[in-house]
């Protein structure tokens, strides 16, 4: 992935504003193409996690998101609901190192954030640095990931 991104945003009830500066600052973002909002639409609407979560990852695993960011109470909800998605590799992360080695290590497209864990100031500013990470398939940490596609595909 070398040109500007799609980039899916989703959160539950807790992460609904938290998912709403985030997708503002996205869509102000040179770097994306365009931002497609899974919801919730409202900080009042009550539609679980794994429900959100599911969509954006589908979405991501079908090739029409490169990336998301979801957001929960936690992040940890949302993680592990997309990476139940095969071929989605989703992590919560916070300090830069991490972020950093999400994407430039194991390549995950999916980004989970916990919206009572962190300030909104700081969720943006590993978002903003977060998109300037792309994974090259030629590194070595490719090789590491095809175990984890390989086994995702079954006995062959
Ligand atoms: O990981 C789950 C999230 O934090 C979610 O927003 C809240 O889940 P809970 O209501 O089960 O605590």
């Amino acid at each position: 992935m070398t040109g500007r991104m799609i980039i899916g945003v989703g959160a539950d009830e807790y992460g609904f504003a938290l998912k709403e500066r985030l997708r503002e600052l996205l869509e102000a973002d040179g770097r994306v193409a365009e931002v497609r909002d899974f919801g919730v639409r409202e900080g009042t609407d009550h539609d679980p996690y794994p429900n959100v979560g599911l969509r954006v990852a589908e979405a991501v695993a079908a090739g029409d998101l490169d990336r998301a960011v979801l957001v929960c109470g936690t992040g940890i909800g949302m993680a592990i609901t997309a990476n139940k998605v095969p071929g989605v590799r989703a992590t919560v992360a916070y300090d830069p190192y991490s972020v950093e080695r999400s994407v430039l290590s194991n390549d995950c497209q999916v980004l989970a954030l916990g919206a009572w864990v962190i300030g909104a100031e700081v969720a943006r500013r590993i978002v903003a640095d977060w998109l300037g990470y792309r994974f090259d398939p030629a590194s070595a940490s490719a090789r590491k990931i095809a175990v984890i596609t390989d086994y995702e595909a079954g006995p062959s």
